[in-house]
C-alpha cells in the first residue's frame, strides 16, 4: 500500500524523524555532539514510529542519518518494525545535532537556576547567539574523534547557534537529500531536534523570531509534501495530535527551573 498525498498538487514528499528519547534527554542534559544511546523509552518510541510508518503505508528507498548513535539506533529500531533493514543508509556529520559547546553535559534546569530561564532560552532557541564554546584543548573537541577524521578541521565546531547549523545542514540537503527526492526516491531522514529545526526553517522560510518557538518532539514522523520544484506545500506529524502537542510542550519546558 502507498499512502496518497494530502495536498492534491504534491509530487514529492520526505519524512523527517527526530531520534527517540536518549539517556541524556531523560536526565535533561545538554547533549549536542556528545554521543549517547537511546533510553528504554527512546527504544519504544523508535519502534512505535516504525510501526506507525508501516501502518500508514510509507515505503522508503533511501535513508539518511547523522553519525550519532541515537539517530542510527532510532532508524534501526524503526527499520525492524518496517522490515526495511536492507535499505541504503547514508550517514553524515552534517545532520548531527547542533553543537552545544561548553553546555554539553550540564543539566538544563540547573543551568536555568544558575543563569536564568531567559538566558537558557537564548542558548537553546535563538537563531544567532551560540552557547559558550568548548576550549580547543578540551578532550571533547570533535577534532579528537576519529569519526570526524575526514571532515576538514576548520569545519568542526566548538559551539554552534542555529544559524551555524543551517550553514552546514542546508548544503547537504541540496547536494544529497533533495537530489534523491527529485530523482523519485522516498527518503527518510533521521536526525536531531536542532538539525531538523534548521531544515524546517529553510523549507518553510520561518522567521528568526518564529523559530524561537519551534520545538520538535522525539520520534514522531514529520511528513513534508512538495510540488515539482521541491517547494514545500505543507507538513504534518503522524499520530495522535494531542499527544504530539504535549511532547512539544515537554521539549520547550526542559529549560525551566526546577
Ligand atoms: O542536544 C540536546 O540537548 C537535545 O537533543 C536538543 O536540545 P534542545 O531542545 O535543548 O535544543
Amino acid at each position: 500500500m502507498q499512502t496518497v498525498f494530502k495536498n492534491a498538487l504534491a509530487k514529492y514528499r520526505v519524512v523527517f524523524l527526530r531520534h527517540g528519547e536518549s539517556q541524556w534527554n531523560k536526565e535533561n542534559r545538554f547533549t549536542g555532539w556528545h554521543d549517547v544511546t537511546l533510553s528504554q523509552k527512546g527504544v519504544e518510541e523508535a519502534k512505535a514510529a516504525g510501526q506507525l510508518l508501516k501502518k500508514e503505508g510509507f515505503q522508503f528507498h533511501q535513508v539518511y542519518t547523522s553519525v550519532l548513535t541515537r539517530a542510527i539506533q532510532t532508524y534501526n529500531y524503526a527499520a525492524e518494525e518496517m522490515g526495511c533493514h536492507y535499505l541504503p543508509v547514508t550517514k553524515s556529520w552534517r545532520l548531527n545535532e547542533r553543537h552545544y559547546g561548553a553546555l554539553q553535559g550540564l543539566n538544563k534546569s540547573e543551568t536555568a537556576q544558575k543563569h536564568g530561564e531567559d538566558q537558557v532560552k537564548i542558548w537553546r532557541r535563538s537563531y544567532d547567539i551560540p552557547p559558550p564554546p568548548l576550549d580547543p584543548t578540551d578532550a571533547r573537541n570533535p577534532a579528537n574523534d576519529r569519526r570526524y577524521a575526514d571532515v576538514p578541521k576548520d569545519a568542526l565546531p566548538l559551539t554552534e547557534c542555529l544559524k551555524d547549523t543551517v550553514v552546514r545542514v542546508i548544503p547537504y540537503w541540496h547536494d544529497h537529500i533533495a537530489k534523491d527526492i527529485l530523482a523519485g526516491k522516498n527518503v527518510l531522514v533521521v536526525a536531531h531536534g536542532n538539525s531538523l529545526r534548521s531544515i524546517v526553517k529553510y523549507l518553510d522560510n520561518v522567521s528568526e523570531k518564529d523559530i524561537l518557538e519551534l520545538n520538535i518532539p522525539t520520534s514522531v514522523p514529520l511528513v513534508y509534501e512538495f510540488d515539482s520544484n521541491l517547494k514545500s506545500l505543507g507538513s504534518y506529524y503522524l499520530g495522535d495530535q494531542e499527544e504530539i502537542r504535549r511532547k512539544m510542550e515537554a521539549v520547550a519546558k526542559q529549560g525551566a527551573k526546577k
